[in-house]
């Protein structure tokens, strides 16, 4: 039987869908003790936020958890599914992740894995189409949310004060592959919630990237109708008054569905392998088959078919994207190496855990 209490109406408001409930009813270890599904908005230094669809909760993290995320190289994060019980105390204690179904991480500079956010259905890549546009950088996003399994939408902003914007979008649709929708808006506008409504519905959960200034907190109020992120966001009074250093992170739009800021996304460096980076550019990747040498790399070889077909300057693109993803593969296996050591903390944890349990 299911120990875990979930009210589905309440959840879908910030994001529970049919695959997520799926995930609950096929766990490998289900709690013993009566639990709670919620999900994690917020991440602060030891301590985390949780939506119960109705209220916030502030929460701690089991170390063993801790510990057992950190073997895989991972951690919890805004957007996590999490299995929280309750003490006598009244303290709510994070004791499971439901595996995320898709998850968008950063690399730091010392090649370690930050999690941005955790089952995500789309991303609002936003840019505008003043001196912020720049579609290597719409690639470089394409190609890193794919990777992650995550769908990509452009959405280019300032449409309204920019009066090259044809030209801008007819660019776009020339070198993007076709099965990303280019959208222009006005942000500011009431009209652009009608634009995005499809990707919107209830137990939707989107990100939106994009670069400083490019009209994100915009967007996101437009789209939560209010002036004020603060206002948008999923808090209610719990008592724990409100947060003035860290953001907010999650916040519920009027149609059901849900939005998460990721702030910093300036080093944004791709944690992906040269796999995903081909996910993003699928057109060379078809191409690359009818090139006359089975290993082209598309720089010089006699025969290819994909510099014949290719805007030079999205190949050049392309091939910079795989040679980071190449880099970060070396650190990668550093990492393995730091990971096997945790995997063996890891191992010694559970079974003093199963140890104390049993006697
Ligand atoms: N005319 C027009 N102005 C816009 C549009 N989108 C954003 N702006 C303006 O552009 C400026 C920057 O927008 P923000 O929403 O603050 O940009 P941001 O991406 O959130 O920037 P950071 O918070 O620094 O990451 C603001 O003055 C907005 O009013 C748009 O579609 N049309
Ligand atoms: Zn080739």
């Amino acid at each position: 039987m299911l120990e875990v209490a979930f009210d589905y109406p309440q959840l879908q408001l910030i994001g529970l869908n049919q695959t997520v409930v799926n995930l609950l009813y096929t766990l490998d270890e289900q709690p013993t003790q009566p639990a709670a599904l919620m999900r994690v908005v917020e991440i602060q230094r030891d301590c985390v936020t949780l939506h119960d669809g109705n209220m916030e909760h502030a929460a701690r993290v089991l170390p063993w958890l801790i510990e057992s995320l950190h073997a895989h190289a991972s951690a919890l994060a805004v957007g996590d599914w999490v299995i929280t019980q309750t003490n006598d105390l009244g303290e709510h204690w994070v004791g499971q992740q439901l595996p995320p179904i898709s998850h968008l991480a950063r690399r730091a500079n010392d090649g370690r894995r930050q999690p941005l956010a955790s089952n995500v259905d789309t991303a609002l890549l936003v840019m505008g189409l003043d001196l912020d546009f720049n579609p290597r950088r719409l690639e470089r996003y394409i190609a890193f949310t794919r990777a992650a399994g995550i769908n990509a939408v452009a959405v280019l902003t300032k449409a309204d004060i920019s009066p090259d914007a044809g030209e801008k979008l007819a660019e776009l649709q020339a070198r993007l592959p076709a099965d990303i929708p280019i959208l222009a808006i006005n942000g500011l506008e009431e009209a652009t919630c009608l634009t995005l409504m499809p990707w919107l519905a209830a137990g939707q959960t989107l990100v939106v990237l994009g670069s400083s200034g490019a009209g994100k907190s915009t967007l996101t109020n437009t789209l939560s109708q209010s002036d004020d992120q603060a206002t948008g966001g999923v808090r209610k009074g719990d008592g724990r008054g409100r947060h003035t250093t860290t953001a907010r992170s999650l916040h519920r739009l009027p149609g059901g569905a849900c939005i998460i800021d990721t702030p910093g996304l300036r080093t944004w460096r791709p944690d992906t392998d040269e796999a995903g980076i081909n996910a993003g550019f699928e057109d060379i990747d078809q191409l690359a088959a009818h090139c006359h040498f089975r290993d082209c790399q598309h720089r010089d070889e006699p025969g290819c078919a994909v510099r014949e077909a290719i805007a030079p300057d999205r190949l050049r693109n392309y091939h910079k994207l795989i040679r980071e993803a190449r880099r970060g593969q070396q650190t990668a296996l550093e990492r393995k190496a730091e990971t096997a050591r945790w995997k063996a903390i890891g191992k010694a944890g559970t079974a003093r855990h199963r140890e104390k349990r049993g006697g």
